[in-house]
């Protein structure tokens, strides 16, 4: 049945199969983008993005509930198109869902200038002493009579530079540890706040190192109580790793795609690639990967839309093993390519650029594993 669709999955309501139509027409007029200067691609994109609407569905608006199914298909649909789309709309998303889970309706007004497309937003988090270990976080957020001194520095922050706005993540101190974080809303002009370096990786994704010295916010600014900034990191991770994973299998699908193509073009022998039994094997591991990585996304994103409060499981799931399948899908369609595949201008190049990082961004492999084996144990009888 080769017009059955997953869409067609109980996972799925109308409305879905609505805004992906929508969104896969938009995305024909208006991806690819040239990434030749990706700070300005970026910032048209997230114009682009907002006026269109889709900015909206990337965190959730005041009285609204955050469709997780959505916010996946579209980050699944963008970077099928054009990883930088991706994101350019992920980032409005992880950059304000403190805001979007916690703010006030004072600090909503970024919320919903993020969700336009008006303002560009950044998560930071990442410390040159604290990557994967989130609770050695450095960055100080000391008491002033009215609100907070910021001094540390933060690296890897998405839209670093571009950004007009950060959720940031300091120590204020209520206890040791994970106990002692909080969550800020940072302007990007605030005095004190500089943009060391801007740090390029692997994918054209603008981001950088920051420094705080002695950057001065109001209380108004903090996102939460004073102590939260740990499981408000965690909770917006919790959904956002899930869409991590709805990115890889845009990525994989692409790149079957792309090696379908070749496959039937490409002659050798007197027939196609694709009559060969080796290749039909290679081209049936990735269609496999690609469902089961599926499957494993919307359960996340499934589950959290019925309302469970935690989906760190299943959304570690997702993200660890669509990220893990896609680099293999990738890798397989590259292979197919001969020595296209490694050349600039195809799309197999970039894409297996662009999943190598997604690997690492917003919790590592191992990291994914941690947290997947820290709730298999505390859960009694095991997870059947
Ligand atoms: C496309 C390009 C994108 C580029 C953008 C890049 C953006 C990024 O990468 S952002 C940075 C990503 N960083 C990470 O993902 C950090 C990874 N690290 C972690 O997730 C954690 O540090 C981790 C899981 C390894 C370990 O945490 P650990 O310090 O052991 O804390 P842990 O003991 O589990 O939890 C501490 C408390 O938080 C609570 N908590 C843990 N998880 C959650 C959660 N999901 N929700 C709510 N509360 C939580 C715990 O219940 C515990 O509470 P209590 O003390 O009351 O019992």
């Amino acid at each position: 049945m080769a017009d059955r669709s997953f869409l067609d999955w109980p996972f799925f309501e109308p409305r879905h199969r609505s805004l992906k139509a929508a969104l896969e027409a938009w995305c024909g007029t208006h991806l690819p983008v040239d990434h030749g200067d990706a700070d300005a691609a970026c910032r048209d994109l997230v114009a682009g993005l907002g006026a269109a609407g889709w900015l909206q569905h990337s965190a959730a608006g005041e009285g609204e509930v955050l469709d997780v199914r959505s916010l996946c298909l579209i980050r699944e649909t963008l970077a099928r198109h054009d990883g930088l789309a991706d994101f350019a709309f992920a980032m409005q998303g992880l950059g304000m869902g403190a805001v979007s889970l916690f703010g006030t309706p004072a600090q909503r007004g970024w919320l919903e200038r993020t969700r336009s497309g008006g303002a560009i937003a950044g998560f930071a988090l990442t410390e040159p002493g604290a990557g994967s270990d989130v609770a050695q976080t450095a960055t100080t957020a000391e008491r002033v009579p009215g609100g907070y001194r910021l001094t540390g520095e933060k690296t890897y922050i998405s839209n670093g530079g571009i950004a007009d706005v950060y959720v940031i993540f300091a120590r204020t101190g209520e206890g040791p540890g994970a106990k002692g974080l909080s969550a800020f809303l940072l302007p990007a002009d605030a005095p004190g706040l500089e943009v060391v370096a801007r740090i390029a990786v692997i994918a054209p994704h603008p981001l950088a190192h920051l420094r705080l010295d002695g950057v001065i916010l109001p209380d108004s600014a903090r996102i939460g109580a004073p102590g939260a900034g740990f499981k408000i990191a965690m909770s917006v991770l919790d959904v956002f790793r899930a869409t991590v994973g709805a990115a890889a299998l845009g990525f994989a699908r692409r790149a079957l795609d792309e090696a379908l193509v070749r496959v039937q073009r490409s002659r050798v022998g007197g027939g196609c690639l694709a009559d060969h039994q080796m290749v039909q094997g290679h081209l049936a591991d990735m269609a496999l990967e690609i469902d089961a990585a599926a499957l494993l996304v919307y359960r996340a994103a499934w589950t959290k839309d019925q309302g469970a409060a935690r989906v760190s499981r299943e959304a570690a799931m997702a993200k660890l093993y669509a990220t893990e399948a896609a680099q293999r899908v990738i890798d397989t369609a590259l292979q197919l390519h001969g020595g296209d595949g490694v050349r600039h201008g195809f799309a197999v190049e970039s894409l297996y650029r662009e999943i190598r990082a997604l690997r690492i961004y917003e919790g590592a492999s191992d990291v994914q594993k941690l947290v997947i084996a820290r709730n298999v144990l505390a859960e009694p009888g095991g997870i059947g």
